[in-house]
This record gives C-alpha cells, structure tokens and sequence, in this order.
C-alpha cells in the first residue's frame, strides 16, 4: 500500500485570513512540498495571484463552488497529484461561502481518491471581528465553526479582550472539541497546524449522520451574489480609492468582501486593494510579472450588489 497524501482543508468565512494562513504555510522553510489547490467564488480568480508563488503548483477552480459543482474538477485534479512523486501534502483553500462537509465527503466517496489521500484536518480561519454577525446571517459560517478540528481565532489585534472572550464562547458553543488557536495575522506555529492526524469521522457523524451517503444536500446562501470587473485602461488612482473607500464606508454591511489588482495610471507596481465589510487594506505588490499584461481585475462579494452602481463607479474612475 502507497503513503496516503495528508490533505488540509482550509476553510472560514469570507476575509477571515484563508489566503494570509495559505501565504504563512507556503513561505515558511519547512522542506516540505505542498500542492495548493483554490477554489474562489465569484468568476474572476484573484487569490492564485495572491498567493506566494513558491516552488508550489497552485491549481485555481472558479466556475462553481468546491462543495457543489466542482466536485468532478476536485477529484480530477487530486488524481492527478496522486501520480506526483514527493508531494508532502494538498492544501485545499474552499471558498468563504463552502460548507466544508461536501469536500470532506471526497475523501471518503471516492475510492480513488480515498485510497491515495488521507484527510487530516479541517482547519478554519474565524474572523474575530465580524464572526458574530457571519454566524447571524449564514449557516455556512456556522458549519465551517461545527466541523472544524482546529480554529483559528484571527484578527486579534483588532478585537478587545472582552470582545475576543465573547466570539471564543460563541465558537466554543458551537464546537466543543476543536482546538482554537488566538492569532493576528494567522501567526501560527505550523506544527500546530498540519500532519496533526485531527480529522475523526466519528465526530463528523454525529453532526451529520448521513455524511457518508453519497451526494450531500444543501443550500446556499442565495443572497450572496458576485460581481466581476476587468479594465485594459489603466485606473486614475485618485478616483478610485476615494470611490471604492466611499463604497466601503457606505455598504460595508452588505460587501461581505471586496480585492481586486488594479493597474494605477502612472505606478510601476501593482497595487492590490482588499476590504472585508469595511475595513480596508491597500499595498503595492511589486512589478507586474513578466509576459503578464498590466489589467485591473476587481470582484465584489455581497447581498444586493445590483443597487450600487458598481459597474458605472468603476467606469468612472478609469483614467482618461
Ligand atoms: N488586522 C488584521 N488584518 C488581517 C488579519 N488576517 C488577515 N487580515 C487582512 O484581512 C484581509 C483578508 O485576508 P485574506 O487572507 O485574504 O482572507 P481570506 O479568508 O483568504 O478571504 P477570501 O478568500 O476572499 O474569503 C486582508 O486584507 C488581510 O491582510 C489579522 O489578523 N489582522
């Protein structure tokens, strides 16, 4: 019998810090090798661009979410891997809005896929600042908390203690066994994090008894819609930072979350904008990558995104 791939599932609601944790396991020297596997919602792919590009092969799937539609790509991908020699380990970052059910279930449906992987944990990323309000609102949220091995418990250096006590009995109700690691920046000791051997599917049973039935039912969000945009003209940056901060201040309830890579007029570097409800962070990324044309790609993330005049603010700020 053949070592069976330890494989992570990466999961937490939307800006929780999946691609932050991602970056941290990529870029530390550990010697080992990873695959990377990402599935985004919304049709346009930003975080392959995001992610540390290592040794690691990273794998994008954007046309549907990684616990409905796109379980076929899933299991075509990972046999494909399975014929890499001295891979380490497939880290599977599912989208903010995935129940991580389904994609567990791969690894146990799949005879193939069963006998040449071995899920080890199921790792989720809680945004300390806005998980509260995620847990009112989506049931996703509260399924990626219930079938978590290990949480981390993110975005401390924006909370207070008491705030910071409240969200980890919030989690703590929800799933009393996981272990919850308190992180800023996900700054967590990797040990703690893979080849732990934590995913039992005795546990998963008894939060789900027919998870083992084949296809698994359920419904999302459907509030939750994406929009796309793309430009070849270049961005006024003035313009647009004053119209996407506006925005933010403005809907940050219902922009669930907000990046994109936008090619300023007169930078050399590519500036990456990133907001999670209403806060927002804004870098730049170095140069664009060589044979790599300079583009704007922005994706919006939210309930009622039609009354925003998305497409026509970002028209508008395209220079002339
Ligand atoms: N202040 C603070 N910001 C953080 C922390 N972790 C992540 N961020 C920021 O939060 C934003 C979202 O982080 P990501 O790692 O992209 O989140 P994600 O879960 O991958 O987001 P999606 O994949 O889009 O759902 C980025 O601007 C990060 O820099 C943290 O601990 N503290």
């Amino acid at each position: 019998m053949q070592d069976q791939i330890p494989v992570t599932v990466l999961t937490g609601f939307l800006g929780a810090g999946k691609t932050t944790l991602l970056n941290r396991i990529l870029t530390e020297n550990h010697g080992r090798k990873f695959a990377v596997i990402i599935n985004e919602f919304g049709e346009t792919g930003i975080d392959n661009d995001l992610v540390t590009q290592a040794d690691e092969e990273v794998f994008e799937m954007n046309n549907g979410c990684i616990c409905c539609t796109v379980r076929g790509d899933l299991i075509r991908i990972i046999g494909g891997l399975m014929k890499r020699k001295g891979l380490d380990g497939i880290l599977i970052e599912t989208t903010g809005l995935a129940d991580p059910a389904p994609v567990a279930q791969t690894f146990y449906v799949d005879a193939d896929v069963a006998a040449r992987t071995r899920l080890d944990a199921i790792l989720t990323v809680a945004d300390a600042v806005n998980l509260a309000t995620h847990l009112d609102e989506s049931h996703e949220a509260a399924e990626q908390i219930a079938f978590a091995d290990i949480v981390l418990l993110n975005k401390t250096d924006l909370v207070d203690a008491g705030a910071l006590a409240a969200v980890e009995a919030r989690l703590r109700a929800i799933n009393p066994t996981a272990k919850i690691i308190r992180t800023a920046r996900c700054d967590v000791d990797l040990d703690q994090v893979l080849g732990l051997k934590a995913f039992e599917l005795d546990r998963i049973l008894e939060i789900e008894p027919d998870f083992m039935e084949g296809d698994h039912a359920h419904e999302h969000d459907d509030g939750v819609t994406s929009i796309s945009l793309h430009s070849d003209v270049p961005m006024n940056p003035d313009a647009f930072q004053k119209w996407f901060s506006t925005l933010l201040r403005t809907q940050g309830q219902d922009l669930l979350r907000s990046k994109g890579i936008i090619d300023m007029a007169g930078e050399d570097e590519r500036y990456v904008i990133q907001g999670v409800h209403m806060l927002m962070d804004g870098n730049h990324m170095g140069p664009w990558p060589e044979g790599k044309k300079r583009e704007t790609k922005l994706v919006f993330i939210g309930r009622n995104l039609e009354a925003m005049n998305l497409r026509e603010g970002f028209e508008a700020c395209k220079a002339a």
